[in-house]
């Protein structure tokens, strides 16, 4: 058993780009864990889309052994974890697996909104916080200014925070001893009933579900049975070991050792993110605080361009559905795309991803009609509807109202954009609640905003009006009634059910007839006119016409130039990639994404 004492167990938080998976890695090559010529650039990113994008989609767990300056070898489980807001959950969770936080700030950006909500929730799991201020190689950097807004904005003491640059590797010996001194060893009963705790869990085709966990109390070896506590699975632990970075096989772990349980299971879903893992025999009745079911934010239809790819796309959603809990789906017939799912997950990003997986990794080709939440739709008799599909929306003269989910937003600005995001958030319906000053260069702004605003392009709005300095944060703060209104899109009179949408009252008239203008470009030509109308009910409230085709392409080609023409012709089709017949109408994907466009 390891002695508990020589064992130290940290998570890195840091807003998105600020350098966390680019130390890591300079952690695992100092410790020799990684052998430098091993070293593929950022390690821990192992997902091919999380490398091209730069960021960490799930979190991931590596054992490290530092010798430190007091001669002593000691044991660091370090947590990366995911930096994107749509894995806030997962980010508690590793977090509660550790004792400490480092806290990476770019010296050249400062303190950003998931700076402090990532500081925040550290503080809330009441871990000791090692600030760390990165890319001190950087010209731009400045580090006085970056340690005053952490001890003014974040009340984190910061007189002694690493200076580092995880490219040059500057300070990344400082950080490994601070760990060791600063850090506490972690503690709990050795010989108590076993309490462990699930931080992140994946499949692994030949093995199974593997459990990422953390033992709070007691300990754990092949051949022990433990309980699932949330979901009730009972399993025969089939192999125990750490990650270093590649799976170890060990005889056991024991009290604070953060490690990988395999579980043989065929089904994620029965290993989940937050629950708590005891013996069968003797085991606790008590779980470890803070479990939660991860929810789908925000749903969207997802069709085959073409109506054969229906059954690869259901096998292709199962698959990703075996390691990715948050992953929901059901069956959606649409009169204008056919038959596909309507498909959930946690934010945008989990969204772009699973799309982009789906076309690269099974070879699809997807429609993607706008994305939309999760409305209640109460009935007149008080019967409340879960919609996830504007489809599903029943008469306006059965309901009695409905209420959207709304976020409380945190925006870090410098106080010169402040009039700028007031503008843009009032515009989007957001509600002001207060203004904070985290330093004379930052200002936290809280608002109350709908969810469905925010998936309006609201991020990149917000970032293009602040010249790209503001910074985004949100929690998810309950549902609250509105006014809202199914809106329809016509095309040659008849309502096409996947570009319909629901929108507030107040702004469904000026949407409607910007979307139909900005339709009218979008739409390519036909050999007929298609008039496109936007309608409450069945009330028009905006009309544009898509003027018929004058020529045919080929036409212009004079004579019989085979090769020009057929390459006129591959032009087309390759055009019509995306597109789709509605009735006898092409419609083309970027005409479901201008739902999402607002100009403001
Ligand atoms: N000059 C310089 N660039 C750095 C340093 N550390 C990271 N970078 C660069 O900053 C960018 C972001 O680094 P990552 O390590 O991917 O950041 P991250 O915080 O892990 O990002 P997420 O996983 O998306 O949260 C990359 O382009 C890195 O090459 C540093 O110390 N100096």
């Amino acid at each position: 058993m390891t002695d508990p004492n020589l064992i130290r167990n940290f998570s890195i938080i840091a807003h998105i780009d600020h350098g966390k998976s680019t130390l890591s890695d300079r952690i695992l090559e100092l410790t020799g864990t990684v052998a430098h010529r091993d070293m593929q650039a950022q390690l821990l990113d192992s997902m091919d889309i999380e490398r091209e994008r730069g960021i960490t989609i799930k979190s991931q767990a590596v054992r490290v052994d530092y010798t430190a300056d007091d001669g002593q070898t000691y044991q660091f489980n370090l947590i990366d974890t995911p930096g994107h807001v749509d894995f806030t959950y997962e980010v508690s969770r590793s977090l509660a697996a550790c004792e400490g936080a480092v806290l990476v700030v770019d010296a050249t950006q400062g303190v950003e909104a998931q700076t402090v909500a990532n500081a925040m929730m550290a503080m809330n799991a009441n871990l000791e916080i090692i600030p760390l201020i990165n890319k001190i190689d950087l010209p731009a950097a400045d580090p006085d200014r970056v340690r005053s807004e952490i001890e003014e904005g974040l009340a984190i003491p910061a007189d002694d925070a690493v200076l580092a640059s995880g490219k040059t590797g500057a300070g990344v010996h400082d950080l490994l001893e601070a760990v060791v001194y600063n850090i506490p060893a972690p503690t709990g009963d050795p010989d108590g009933p076993l309490r462990a705790l699930i931080f992140d869990s994946y499949f692994d085709p030949y093995r199974g579900v593997v459990a990422l966990i953390r033992v709070v109390d007691g300990s754990l070896k092949k051949g022990d049975r433990v309980l699932m506590m949330a979901t009730g699975t009972e399993v025969l632990v089939e192999e125990v070991g750490a990650r270093r970075p590649a799976e170890t096989a060990m005889p056991q772990l024991s009290v604070g050792e953060v490690g990988y349980l395999v579980t043989g299971l065929k089904d994620v879903r029965q290993v989940k993110v937050g629950d708590t893992i005891t013996a069968t025999a003797r085991g606790v009745s008590e779980p470890l605080p803070g479990y939660r079911e991860a929810k789908p934010m925000v749903f969207t239809g997802l069709f085959p361009i073409d109506g054969d790819q229906y059954e690869p796309l259901k096998e292709a959603l199962e698959k990703l559905s075996l390691n990715d809990p948050a992953l929901v789906w059901e069956p959606e017939k649409s009169h204008a795309l056919g038959f596909g799912f309507r498909v959930g997950f946690l934010g945008l990003l989990h969204m772009e991803v699973i799309k982009e997986r789906l076309e690269r990794e099974f070879g699809l080709d997807l429609l993607a009609t706008a994305p939309s939440v999760e409305y209640h739709v109460y009935r007149a008799g008080g019967e409340m509807i879960s919609l996830h599909s504007p489809q599903e929306m029943p008469d306006p003269g059965e309901i009695e109202r409905i209420e959207e989910p709304y976020l409380k937003a945190k925006i870090l600005i410098p106080p010169d954009y402040v009039g700028a995001v007031m503008e843009l958030t009032t515009a989007r319906r957001g509600t002001f609640v207060t203004m904070n000053y985290l330093s004379p260069t930052t200002v936290e702004m809280i608002w109350e905003i709908p969810l469905s605003e925010l998936i309006m392009d609201y991020f990149d709005k917000l970032k293009s009006n602040t010249k790209g300095y503001a910074s985004l944060d949100y929690d998810f703060d309950g549902y609250k009634p509105s006014k809202l209104v199914k809106l329809d899109i016509l095309l040659s009179g008849k309502p096409v059910d996947a570009l319909s949408f629901i929108i507030h009252k107040d702004k469904a008239y000026d949407r409607g007839r910007m979307l139909t203008e900005k339709l009218r470009g979008i739409i390519p030509r036909q050999m007929f006119e298609v008039p496109i109308q936007a309608a409450i009910g069945g009330r028009v409230l905006a009309r544009e016409t898509v003027k018929a085709k004058r020529k045919d392409v080929l036409a212009k080609c004079y004579g019989g130039d085979i090769s020009r023409k057929r390459k006129l012709l591959e032009k087309q089709k390759a055009g019509k990639k995306r597109m789709k017949n509605i009735g006898s109408v092409e419609v083309p994907q970027e005409a479901f994404m201008a739902i999402l466009k607002v100009d403001d």
